[in-house]
Order: C-alpha cells, then sequence, then structure tokens
C-alpha cells in the first residue's frame, strides 16, 4: 500500500476494457490519481458521464475520480507510471502510438498476457524494441478483473529485470485489496501469463466437452510440465512458474467459468460458435507457443494440440485420445 510518506502518483492506464478499467479504480483505492485512454469515444464518454464501462466490466460503479480520455497526449500528460493493458496482439502499436508522449524515465508495467503472433516476442522485448531506454516491468498473476474492481482482494507479481525497479513498482501499486510482490524474473512472469491462457482453453474444452473431473485435472497437471518445461526455455526460474504467476494462475484460469480462455474453451468442447466472443489470449498465443515449441525441440504435446483443436483440425475427443495414446514413460 502506497504510504502516507510516499506521494501518490499520476498513473496513465492505456486501455479501457476489463483489466484496464479495473486496474485504473484499483490505482485510486491505492491513493494514486489514473487516467484511462481508450481509442473508443462512447467507452469514454460512458466511463465520465454515467461512471460505467458497461460492455467490458457490466454492474460495476466506477469511482467518479476515474476519468478517461481518447487522447494519449491527455492520458499520458505527467505520468509517473504507465501501465498497459490492451489486449497483447495490440500492445505494438499502441506503444507506437503513445511514444512520442512518453518521457524515457517512466516505467512502463505490461499487464497483456501473451506472446505476439507474428514475431514470437515476449510483451517485454516489444517495449524494448519501441521505447528503448524506458524502465520496463510486468504486472501478472491470478486476477479477474471483475474481481478486483468489486474491491475483493488478490496477489500478483510484478516483475522487472532490476530488482529494486521490480519493488519500488510492486510498493507503489499495492492497493488495500491487491499485494503486489515483486521478482526480477520478468521472462518468467511473461511466459507463465502467456502459457496459461493457452491451457485453460485446453481444460475448458475437456470440460464442455464432458471429458469429466478427473480428465481435467490431469490435463491441467501435464499442462503444468509444459509450462515448466517451456518456461525454462525461456530461461524462466522453477519458483517463479511455480508462484502466483504461474501456478496461481493457472489454478484460476482452469478452475472458473468467470475465465474468458476457459469459457472459450467450453464452447470449443461443445461445439458452439466461437464468432463474437470476448477476448480469449489463449487463441492468438496458441499458434505461435506451438511453433517455437517445435522449434525449440520441445515435448508440449496439450499446447499443439489446441493450436490443432483451433484450427479445426482435431476434435476434442480425438486430441484426448492422441494424448492418451501417447508412448508410456515416466512422470518426470
Ligand atoms: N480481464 C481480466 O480479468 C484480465 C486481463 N488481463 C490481460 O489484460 C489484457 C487486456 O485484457 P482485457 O482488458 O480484459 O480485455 P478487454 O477485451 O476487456 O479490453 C480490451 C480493450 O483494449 C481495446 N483494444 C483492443 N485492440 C486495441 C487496439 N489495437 N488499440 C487500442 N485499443 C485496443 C479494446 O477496445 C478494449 O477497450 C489481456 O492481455 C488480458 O490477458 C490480465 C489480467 C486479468
Ligand atoms: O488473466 C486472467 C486472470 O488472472 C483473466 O483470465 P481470462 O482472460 O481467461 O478471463
Amino acid at each position: 500500500m502506497t504510504s502516507s510518506r510516499t506521494p501518490s502518483w499520476t498513473i496513465s492506464v492505456l486501455g479501457a476494457g476489463a483489466w484496464g478499467t479495473a486496474l485504473g479504480a484499483t490505482m485510486l483505492s491505492a491513493g494514486h490519481t489514473a487516467r484511462l485512454w481508450a481509442r473508443d469515444p462512447a467507452l469514454v464518454d460512458e466511463i465520465n458521464t454515467d461512471r460505467r464501462n458497461s460492455r467490458y466490466l457490466p454492474g460495476i460503479e466506477l469511482a467518479p475520480r476515474l476519468a478517461a480520455t481518447t487522447s494519449m497526449e491527455e492520458a499520458l500528460q505527467d505520468a509517473d507510471c504507465i501501465l498497459a493493458v490492451t489486449p497483447a496482439q495490440s500492445l505494438r502499436a499502441v506503444l507506437k502510438a503513445a511514444k512520442p508522449h512518453i518521457l524515457k524515465s517512466v516505467p512502463v508495467v505490461l499487464c497483456a498476457k501473451g506472446i505476439e503472433r507474428e514475431t514470437g516476442r515476449l510483451m517485454s522485448e516489444i517495449a524494448a524494441e519501441i521505447l528503448p531506454g524506458n524502465p520496463v516491468a510486468a504486472l501478472s498473476g491470478p486476477s479477474f478483473a471483475a474481481d478486483l474492481a468489486r474491491g475483493l482482494p488478490t496477489a500478483v507479481t510484478v516483475a522487472a529485470e532490476d530488482v529494486e525497479l521490480a519493488a519500488r513498482l510492486a510498493e507503489r501499486l499495492s492497493a488495500p485489496h491487491l499485494r503486489c510482490y515483486s521478482t526480477d524474473d520478468l521472462r518468467g512472469v511473461e511466459i507463465g501469463g502467456a502459457l496459461k491462457n493457452v491451457l485453460a482453453i485446453a481444460a475448458g474444452a475437456t470440460s464442455g466437452a464432458g471429458l469429466g473431473a478427473s480428465a481435467g485435472a490431469a490435463l491441467i497437471t501435464r499442462g503444468f510440465v509444459e509450462l515448466r518445461r517451456v518456461g525454462a526455455a525461456f530461461g524462466a526460474r522453477p519458483e517463479t512458474l511455480m508462484g502466483l504467476s504461474g501456478l496461481g494462475d493457472l489454478i484460476l484460469t482452469c478452475g472458473s467459468e468467470q475465465s474468458r480462455n476457459f469459457a472459450y474453451g467450453v464452447a470449443l468442447g461443445r461445439g458452439e460458435s466461437l464468432d463474437g466472443r470476448p477476448l480469449a489470449e489463449g487463441a492468438h498465443t496458441a499458434g505461435i507457443a506451438a511453433r517455437i515449441v517445435r522449434e525449440r525441440g520441445l515435448e508440449a504435446p496439450i499446447i499443439e494440440s489446441v493450436t490443432e483443436l483451433l484450427a479445426g483440425r482435431i476434435t476434442v475427443e480425438k486430441a484426448m485420445q492422441a494424448l492418451l495414446a501417447r508412448p508410456l514413460k515416466s512422470e518426470n
């Protein structure tokens, strides 16, 4: 929590979807000033006038102090810290648009969970490319936007290669209902957040296809083995993957239809239409994750199965049969 000795910050939040709005509201309760940027004038108007974000956070009343704007210049003016909270595939474009208004000294905290489809880059690699010189961090962990926006408690991890920056940001971004831990394992935090979304689609599909709770638990456990294997190839530390941004978020996302990725998987498993569904980052990350797995010679059959499922090349039942029929081996 921000102590009474530290002056409050002006925090600019790029993206006023579910997570950007919830984080903006949380920053107010941490004692900061929060300014949201969104590209959609109707959304900005609704936040400023009606104190709601009915599309992304229905049923939640927003504090009058949460101001939104479509102007990057206005949103980023005098920012002490920037939270980048648009979907992973749009981060590059949003940071490019923001760049003329960002001072080099201002830390940028990446809150999207994904891998860039075309390049295989992590969010921090994109930020380093577009904003070289700016301190970069990531915030990730088990945290449904609607929970946080309602003031329900959780804990997340703030990661930066500079451990002092991570600790400083964790202190500043913590709120009465948000406890931020810190780490210098930036890649570990990012890869855990990106891959848990792919695994949540697998877990949802298993549930939607009616394959039973036992199959779900087996799949999540073996999926976690894959997450750790791919994470290790990215240089992630095992304890990071066992922490809030890895296992913690995997438990949350694979266990509740409140997760859009899990719900997307459920629809897939039931054979329902996937058109017009809310954002499911795992559907955008699965293909590139499978490509990385193949290129690096890693074994990640569940991640690869999700790609096949999403492409419509296999059914959930066939994917499960193929997983079960793989050569038997030692568990570890
Ligand atoms: N919703 C949640 O509970 C959490 C979400 N996240 C992550 O935060 C990121 C954002 O997710 P949400 O806010 O939930 O998504 P959302 O779908 O609720 O909102 C996304 C917002 O970004 C805007 N947007 C999309 N493409 C854009 C572009 N090219 N330029 C500018 N704005 C664009 C949309 O108009 C919308 O306002 C995702 O990577 C997600 O995994 C992380 C933790 C929790
Ligand atoms: O990342 C999240 C919770 O930590 C949100 O998950 P979904 O994007 O699947 O809703």
